[in-house]
């Protein structure tokens, strides 16, 4: 049995955002949401809580359909952790930490030993001991984020959604929060669900990648969905130059994306039948009669500029 199953699912309000959602995640997973603004990401989050009416189709947690569980209940398998919380006034990061396990005491809340117990260790895990005391309004960014996430580990459940954790966060801390919600998936067997517009680090981090696009879902391990969708890693994703054609270059995948990104910033014109390749960090480039080797970007920007002017005088 798998513990997440969408089958034929259609999600949306009146009419359908993205339809025929088929896919299963185990535990131990660790998987990316990604897709444009506005195309239904934070609605599947909210199908998959039963927060929203499917209008097909059906998702079970643990072998069970989630519109057929109570909110406890769906609450003791899944976690979720929205970006836009709102930090609550006061509160110090035990406080919110503690807050995670207010699902099991649904009555009243008072924390017996075993609890404070707990509470303390995931403290120690994300490594915010020494700010444990500190009111959330003081925390930088990233331990706020740690903070939140904490909240999650406490309330145990086997499952845990992040709607875009790393947003508002610098380099640093994007890859501190992604290693560690990696790490905690594989240390603890969690499901974890991630949606994030940052894919081009966040796809190092994930197994798994479910990929929203013209109202449908491709899902499948990360590597195969890049693989199979080449456009993910094309440079004309960057393009934003109308008059630039690109020549063919040919280098792996950074150098490639580097040497576009620096011609597009420095030629208005068609370079397509320009061939540039990368061998022994050396920048062979020809074209018809004309051909150059080249170390620097500047070279190249030379060489091509003298190019262009001797062929159109010629
Ligand atoms: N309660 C609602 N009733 C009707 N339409 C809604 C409702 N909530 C959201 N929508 C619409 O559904 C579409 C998808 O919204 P959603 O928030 O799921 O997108 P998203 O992929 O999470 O976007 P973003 O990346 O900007 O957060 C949007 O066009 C939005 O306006």
């Amino acid at each position: 049995m798998s513990f997440l199953k969408i089958e034929q699912a259609s999600i949306g309000y009146s009419n359908p955002l993205v339809s025929e959602i088929n896919s299963i995640l185990e535990l131990g997973e660790v998987c990316l949401l990604m897709g444009n603004n506005g195309i239904g990401k934070t609605t599947l989050i909210k199908s998959i809580l039963g927060q929203n009416k499917l209008l097909k189709g059906e998702i079970s947690i643990n072998g069970k359909a989630v519109q057929k569980m109570e909110s406890n209940e769906i609450a003791s398998q899944v976690a979720i952790v929205f970006s836009k919380a709102e930090i609550p006034d006061n509160y110090t990061v035990t406080d919110l930490i503690s807050l995670g396990k207010y699902i099991h005491y649904p009555y009243y809340f008072k924390l017996d030993e075993n609890d404070k117990h707990e509470i303390l260790d995931i403290i120690n895990k994300l490594n915010l001991s020494e700010y444990q005391h500190k009111k959330l309004n003081e925390l930088s960014d990233g331990n706020l984020q740690k903070a939140f996430i904490g909240r999650a580990l406490t309330q145990n459940s086997p499952f845990i959604i992040l709607d875009e954790p790393t947003t508002h966060l610098d380099e640093e801390n994007k890859l501190m929060i992604l290693s560690l919600l990696r790490e905690l998936s594989k240390s603890e067997k969690k499901l974890i669900l991630f949606s994030s517009h940052d894919w081009r680090l966040a796809k190092e981090f994930s197994d798994k990648i479910w990929w929203i696009k013209d109202k449908k879902m491709i899902s499948g391990i990360s590597e195969e969905v890049i693989l199979n969708n080449p456009e993910l890693i094309n440079p004309k994703l960057l393009e934003f130059n109308p008059n630039f054609h690109p020549p063919q270059i040919t280098a792996p995948e950074l150098e490639r994306e580097m040497m576009f990104s620096y011609l597009q910033k420095n030629f208005s014109s068609d370079l397509s039948k320009i061939k540039i390749v990368l061998k022994d960090q050396i920048w062979e480039l020809n074209c018809g009669t004309f051909h150059d080797n080249c170390h620097t970007f500047p070279e190249i920007k030379q060489f091509l500029k003298t190019m262009m002017k001797t062929s159109h005088h010629s």
